[in-house]
């Protein structure tokens, strides 16, 4: 089959890891797009087996954050996500901001530790409630999938990120290569936020949808983890595989007593993939990374 490929499916620890293994054919277009892009796709198997080094992660998520920053202008409401990723994002902003080169950029913190990270790195923050509206929001992620659907929720902050990143006009999600999957729940369960009061009737609702629920503990404190809205969370698995993300997030919701669960369709804008190309960290969006995976023409990158 022209531009097949072969995905392998890797175990780290606790982790699995899916990545484009093998283009068993060359890609069409001219001479010299097409060796980039050969070369290209072989270090792309290469970069796996440094998916698990955290040096390298770093390296692909820094890249990704300035990539993102770039893409904000003076003036501009910046919504800011949690996690690793977008914690660089936070910093990078900061960065331009003291050097003067993002003037009156004023930033809305999804969570507690966005703000605090946010007002470290020297970037103002305001409250959601008090602007009209969010330019531009960046945040990291679990898991996406080739559609941008995403999985959040790693860090139990998923319900404000959901509500920061869909009030944005552009919501720009930074993905380091690990995170892409096939398909959502291959390397990690459905966070769901429970009111506690309700954890016994919606635990057995979500095995009725299919789902193994078990409730997410903390880990240097004895019991639940509490979310920043002082809720629990569920980390639900789905042993059938959740094949329409979508369906699956509407259907959880309905449940009397969850909060929101961290399946994310049609608010990512744009996916930013992160790769590493033997020593150079290359930028693209999902859209190209998902043609050079499939083999198809037209891919390049875009840093
Ligand atoms: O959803 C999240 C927190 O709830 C994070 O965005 C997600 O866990 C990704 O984190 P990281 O950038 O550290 O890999």
């Amino acid at each position: 089959m022209q531009g097949a490929i072969s995905f392998k499916q890797l175990t780290s620890g606790d982790k699995s890891l899916f990545y484009p293994n093998t283009i068993r054919t060359p890609f069409n277009g001219t001479k010299s797009s097409d060796s980039k892009r050969r070369s290209l796709s072989l270090s792309i198997s290469a970069v796996s087996q440094n998916a698990t080094n955290p040096e390298a992660q770093d390296a692909l998520k820094r890249a990704l954050a300035k990539k993102a920053v770039g893409l904000v202008k003076p003036g501009m409401v910046v919504g800011l996500g949690t996690g690793s990723t977008a914690s660089l994002a936070t910093e990078e902003l900061g960065r331009l901001i003291r050097k003067g080169k993002l003037k009156d950029v004023v930033a809305v913190g999804a969570n507690y530790q966005s703000r605090v990270l946010a007002r470290q790195f020297g970037v103002k923050t305001v409250d959601l409630n008090d602007v009209n509206n969010i330019d531009i929001a960046f945040d990291g992620v679990d898991e996406v999938d080739l559609n941008k659907n995403l999985l959040k929720g790693g860090g139990a902050a998923h319900t404000m990120q959901k509500v920061v990143d869909s009030v944005a006009k552009e919501c720009i999600i930074l993905a380091d290569q690990s995170k892409v999957v096939l398909q959502l729940g291959s390397t990690f369960p459905v966070p769901v936020e429970v009111l506690p009061s309700a954890i016994s009737p919606v635990l057995r609702r979500l095995v009725t949808l299919g789902g193994v629920p078990e409730i997410r503990s903390a880990l240097r404190k004895d019991g639940p983890v509490i979310t920043d809205l002082g809720n629990m969370v569920v980390d639900v698995s789905f042993p059938n595989g959740i094949q329409n993300p979508s369906e699956l997030e509407k259907n959880i919701n309905m449940i009397p007593g969850v909060v929101e669960n961290g399946i994310v369709s049609g608010v990512a804008t744009t996916v930013l993939v992160a790769i590493q190309d033997g020593e150079n960290v290359i930028v693209m969006n999902l859209e190209e990374f998902a043609e050079i995976i499939s083999g198809r023409t037209g891919a390049s990158s875009t840093s």
